[in-house]
């Protein structure tokens, strides 16, 4: 049944169960949101199976929730128990001491320095894979889906900057699949009522075992292959994993633990690969219906005049392009809840202690008051000198203390997988396709599939 009857014909806080509104969250959470948006203005007040859950539509109240209240709300530990029944404890699966050490640890590794030193990994990534997927020579064309392609250059750059590893097309496929099965069993799980015990069969068991057994099974030969030898003279994510240590005082220089180790391999994988390709299938989308603007993208390159990869990642119109992209299709709409930690004041509004707080950021990115014409591309809202964003407003990696850990590392690659097909390629819709309707597949992804017409130049 549609939300719109129950919670138009009910006040929320009437709602008995709110089951028919936890189903249609759970299969159409940006519908879900747009109609809450619509319904009841800059807040929500729902109850929904006994538990209170506020969504906050206002970027003043996002950034509120995220920064000036940070430390008045954690993440929801439900959401970290699932997660971490996948991953192990990783940055992304804990809280308190054990999050602060290990973001600690972790942080100096993705900084703007230390990602610039693996733009080589990532270049020879994107050259290998594009030139194995997309015609090489010049006027031939092909008909592609985006996210395939994406999902094979984003898999490849993943493992060779963690690993120095170039994979094929055969294993990028398979753990692409295996880690967005995962991916998608952990969202089912999110909304059981229980978490299951590891003994006990349940749906999805057999498979999800399968499907990790793939992932550790990786990041384990690998581990392996760098510590049983002596020297580890490579530049990658691996090798920055293994050197970290927490230089806070006190904290006895404490490197992270092998299994520590492992289990934020998983998050970098799971975190940081379908983020990415969900973003630059987007962007291929929007350049296929904007040839002007890859006009313009190729006279800023053709200006630059340079071949130095940290010069390219910076051209100001390529990354307005790619965080216009992002304002539109945000990667991570989904999941973004907090809970709160004792009795607190949002705006003017009361939130108790245990409320769920929604920040919907596909609304907030869509709101017209933060920005003309919210459904229209417009890269140059992006460029330097444009009027200043709203704090709170635009959310693609999130804010406070959890902001994205790969911030950096994304949006350098993602530049550089820009300008490598903006140089070598014309895009163009394949015939007969519009844009397609974006869905919450864990990441927001094109709900029909978006095929494309590559052209090599
Ligand atoms: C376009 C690409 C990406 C987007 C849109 C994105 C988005 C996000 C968002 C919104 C969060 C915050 C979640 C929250 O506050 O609850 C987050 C956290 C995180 N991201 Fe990303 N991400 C991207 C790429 C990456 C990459 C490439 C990596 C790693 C290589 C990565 C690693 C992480 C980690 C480890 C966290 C957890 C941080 C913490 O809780 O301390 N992400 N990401």
């Amino acid at each position: 049944m549609a939300i719109t009857t129950s919670i138009e014909q009910v006040p929320s806080r009437k709602i008995s169960l709110g089951l028919s509104l936890l189903r249609h969250i759970q299969h159409d959470p940006l519908g879900a949101a747009k109609q809450l948006q619509q319904q009841y203005g800059d807040v929500a007040k729902l109850n929904i199976l006994f538990r209170r859950i506020y969504y906050f539509f206002s970027p003043e109240a996002a950034r509120q929730i995220l920064v000036d209240h940070q430390s008045d709300f954690v993440r929801e530990s439900r959401q970290l128990k699932v997660f971490a029944s996948f991953q192990g404890k990783n940055v992304l699966t804990t809280e308190g001491a054990d999050w602060d050490r290990q973001r600690r640890i972790l942080t100096p590794g993705f900084s703007p320095k230390r990602v610039a030193g693996y733009m080589d990994l990532m270049n020879a990534a994107i050259h290998d894979s594009v030139s194995a997927e997309l015609p090489v020579e010049p006027g031939k064309t092909a008909v592609v889906d985006a996210d395939f392609l994406t999902t094979r250059v984003t898999m490849d750059v993943i493992l060779r900057t963690l690993f120095s590893y170039a994979t094929t097309q055969a294993e990028a496929a398979k753990v692409s699949i295996a880690i967005r099965a995962l991916s998608r069993q952990s969202m089912r799980e999110l909304f059981w009522p229980i978490i299951p015990p590891k003994w006990l069969p349940y749906p999805g068991r057999a498979a999800k075992l399968e499907q990790l057994k793939i992932i550790h099974t990786l990041i384990d030969e690998h581990i392996q292959a760098r510590t049983s030898t002596n020297t580890d003279s490579k530049q990658d994510v691996l090798s920055m994993l293994l050197a970290a240590r927490d230089d806070q005082p006190g904290a006895g220089n404490a490197s992270l633990s092998a299994q520590e180790i492992h289990d934020n391999c998983f998050v970098l994988f799971a975190a940081g690969f379908d983020t990415a390709s969900s973003a630059m299938s987007w962007w291929i989308g929007l350049m296929a219906t904007h040839p002007g603007i890859v006009e313009q993208l190729r006279q800023e390159i053709t200006a630059a005049n340079t071949t130095a990869l940290e010069s390219i990642a910076r051209l100001p119109l390529l990354n307005a392009t790619i965080k216009e992209a992002m304002r539109l299709y945000p990667p991570s709409t989904a999941l973004f809840t907090r809970v709160a930690q004792k009795d607190v004041v949002i705006g003017d509004t009361p939130v108790a202690k245990n409320t769920l707080v929604v920040i919907p950021i596909w609304n907030l990115h869509h709101d017209a008051r933060s920005f003309a014409e919210p459904n229209v591309f417009r890269p140059e809202r992006f460029l330097p000198d444009a009027p200043a964003i709203p704090r709170g407003a635009y959310l693609p990696f999130g804010a406070g203390p959890h902001f994205c850990l790969g911030q950096h590392f994304a949006s350098i690659e993602m530049a550089l997988i820009a300008a490598h097909l903006i140089q070598h390629f014309d895009f163009a819709l394949a015939e007969g396709e519009t844009l397609p309707e974006p869905v919450v597949d864990l990441v927001l992804k094109p709900k029909s599939g978006l095929r494309v017409r590559v052209t090599r130049r």
